[in-house]
């Protein structure tokens, strides 16, 4: 009798000893996923995203936009709340539409990122068809480059003598930027900038002027 006792009581045991380890096993598991999480900062599961965002302490959100389209800038209150505590505090935030949007127009380069009211104020003539300034050949005037502070960069196509493979002055193809007179950057004549490109034009990333000269309501450097 007794020995039959022990036996059964032994074979429980094996039966039992599978199941305990399985179990342990998931727990194990859960333990090293959670490790895990805590390691990578992120939830591995939905559960755990769950259990994420109801932790989390602070809540931004967007409360209402305010200010017109036809704004420069546009006012968004934040909204900053703290879980487990009374605080919470609204702030007025000014985006810039520009920043907002990218660059300011297709051009890109950077200058095209400023306000438009920035650019040449005032200035509503037309740019003209043709170039022919300081002595140059005649340029037809082309797609838009970009803009500045104070002008615009079309391409200019010259559109007699020369050939394809000409560069510097004798290019087919050139830059051709324009500068209203009314342009603040006029106030005193021609462009500041144009003695600063005497100076340095043609060196290394500064593009060298070929002509200058004034043309109907517009300074241009080709
Ligand atoms: N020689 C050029 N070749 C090709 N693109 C040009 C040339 N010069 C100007 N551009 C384009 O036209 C844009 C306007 O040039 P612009 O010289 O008017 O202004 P900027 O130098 O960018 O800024 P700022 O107004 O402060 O001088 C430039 O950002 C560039 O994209």
């Amino acid at each position: 009798m007794p020995l039959v006792r022990k036996g059964v009581s032994r074979r429980r045991t094996t039966l039992a000893q599978p199941q305990q380890g399985g179990k342990q096993t998931r727990r194990s598991n859960r333990g090293r996923k959670r490790a895990a999480e805590g390691e990578l900062g992120r939830p591995r599961t939905r559960l755990a995203a769950k259990r994420l965002k109801e932790e989390n302490k602070v809540q931004v959100g967007v409360v209402a936009p305010t200010g017109g389209e036809d704004r420069e800038f546009n006012q968004q209150v934040i909204s900053i709340s703290e879980r487990g505590s009374d605080i919470e505090r609204k702030e007025l935030v000014e985006v810039d539409k520009g920043k907002e949007g990218g660059m300011g127009d297709d051009s890109g380069g950077l200058s095209a990122n400023r306000a438009v009211g920035q650019e040449e104020e005032g200035n509503t003539a037309p740019f003209p068809e043709r170039v022919h300034v300081g002595g140059s050949p005649v340029y037809k005037v082309e797609r838009k480059l970009g803009k500045g502070g104070f002008g615009q960069v079309f391409v200019g196509r010259r559109v007699s003598g020369g050939n394809e493979r000409g560069t510097g002055s004798a290019a087919m193809e050139v830059a051709l930027k324009f500068e209203h007179r009314n342009s603040k950057g006029c106030n005193y004549g021609p462009p500041y900038e144009w003695q600063v490109y005497n100076a340095l034009g043609g060196s290394h990333g500064v593009p060298k002027v070929h002509y200058k000269g004034k043309q109907g309501d517009y300074y241009v450097m080709v």
